[in-house]
C-alpha cells in the first residue's frame, strides 16, 4: 500500500485568468464558473492550505485593447484594474454560498466596497481561514495581473504562484495555434524568457526569477487538477532556477 499523497505547501497563490470566469462568449461572467471556482478553491481549502487568489479582468477590460476604443492607455489600465474588482467581489459572493469564508482586498483605493491591500492584513486573514481575493492587480498601469500574482506571492510569504490556465502547462510555442506544440515538464526562468514563451510576461518571471518564486503553470478547466498540484502529482509545467 502506498503511503496517501501529502500536501505541499502551506500558503499558494492562484492566479486565474479574467477570461476563465466567462462563459463561452469569453465575456461577461457565468454563474456555473463562479460556483467551479468556489469548489475546486474549496478542495484545497479543506486540506488546510492557506489560499490568496489574483484574478485577472480580461472577461470585461483589458488596457491593451485600449486603441480599439481609442482610449489613453493609462485610463484603460485604470478600466482593466477596476474589471478585477468586479470579478473578486463576484468571486467572494460564490465562495461564501459555498460556506468558503472570503474577503476582498484592493490595490486601487474604492472607499468602502472592499478593504485596501496590505500584506499584513492579507496575512491576518489568511491565517484566520478566509481565502483572499487580491484585486486591482499592482495598482499602477502597464502591469499585468500575472506580475500582480508574482508580487503578492513574494509579499505574502506564499511558497508557489500556481497558475491556472487553459491549457495544460508551458509548451514551446502557443498550443491554441500550434497542434503539435510540445508539453514541458519543467523549465527555467531563464528558458521562459530566452523561449519567449508567451505563458506569462516578461515581467513576471523576471520578478519570479529574482525573489525564487516557483511557478506550477496547470490547466485549471480539469476538475481536481487544483488539488492534485497541491498534493504534489506531477501536473502541469513547473518553472524553477
Ligand atoms: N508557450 C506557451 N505555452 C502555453 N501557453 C501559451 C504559450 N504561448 C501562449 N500561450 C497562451 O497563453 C494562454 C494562457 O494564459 P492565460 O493568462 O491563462 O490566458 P490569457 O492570456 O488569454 O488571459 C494559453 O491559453 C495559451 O493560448
Ligand atoms: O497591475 C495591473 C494589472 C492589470 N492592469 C490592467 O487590467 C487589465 C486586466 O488584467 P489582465 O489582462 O492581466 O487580466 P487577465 O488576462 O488575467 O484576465 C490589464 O489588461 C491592464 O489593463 C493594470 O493596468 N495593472
Amino acid at each position: 500500500m502506498g503511503s496517501s499523497p501529502a500536501v505541499q505547501f502551506k500558503r499558494i497563490l492562484l492566479k486565474l485568468s479574467g477570461e476563465s470566469l466567462a462563459g463561452d462568449a469569453k465575456v461577461g461572467i457565468s454563474a456555473s464558473h463562479l460556483k467551479y471556482f468556489a469548489d475546486e478553491v474549496k478542495a484545497v481549502v479543506e486540506l488546510g492550505v492557506q489560499v490568496a487568489l489574483v484574478i485577472g479582468g480580461g472577461n470585461i477590460f483589458r488596457g491593451i485593447s485600449s486603441q480599439n476604443f481609442n482610449l489613453a492607455r493609462v485610463e484603460a489600465d485604470k478600466m482593466g484594474m477596476l474589471a478585477t474588482v468586479i470579478n473578486a467581489l463576484a468571486l467572494k459572493s460564490a465562495f461564501q454560498q459555498q460556506n468558503l469564508p472570503a474577503t476582498v482586498l484592493s490595490a486601487v483605493n474604492i472607499g468602502t466596497f472592499v478593504e485596501p491591500f496590505s500584506n499584513e492584513r492579507a496575512i491576518q486573514h489568511l491565517e484566520a481561514g478566509r481565502v483572499v481575493l487580491l484585486a486591482g492587480g499592482t495598482g499602477n498601469p502597464f502591469f499585468t495581473t500575472d506580475t500582480a500574482g508574482v508580487l503578492r506571492a513574494i509579499e505574502i510569504g506564499a511558497e508557489i504562484i500556481l497558475k491556472g490556465t487553459r491549457v495544460d502547462g508551458v509548451y514551446n510555442a502557443d498550443p491554441e495555434k500550434f497542434e503539435d506544440a510540445i508539453l514541458f515538464d519543467r523549465l527555467s526562468y531563464m528558458e521562459v524568457v530566452r523561449r519567449n514563451l508567451k505563458v506569462m510576461d516578461t515581467t513576471a518571471i523576471t520578478l519570479a526569477m529574482e525573489n525564487k518564486l516557483p511557478i506550477i503553470v496547470f490547466n485549471f478547466n480539469k476538475s481536481g487538477n487544483l488539488k492534485r498540484v497541491v498534493l504534489g502529482e506531477p501536473v502541469g509545467t513547473k518553472v524553477q532556477g
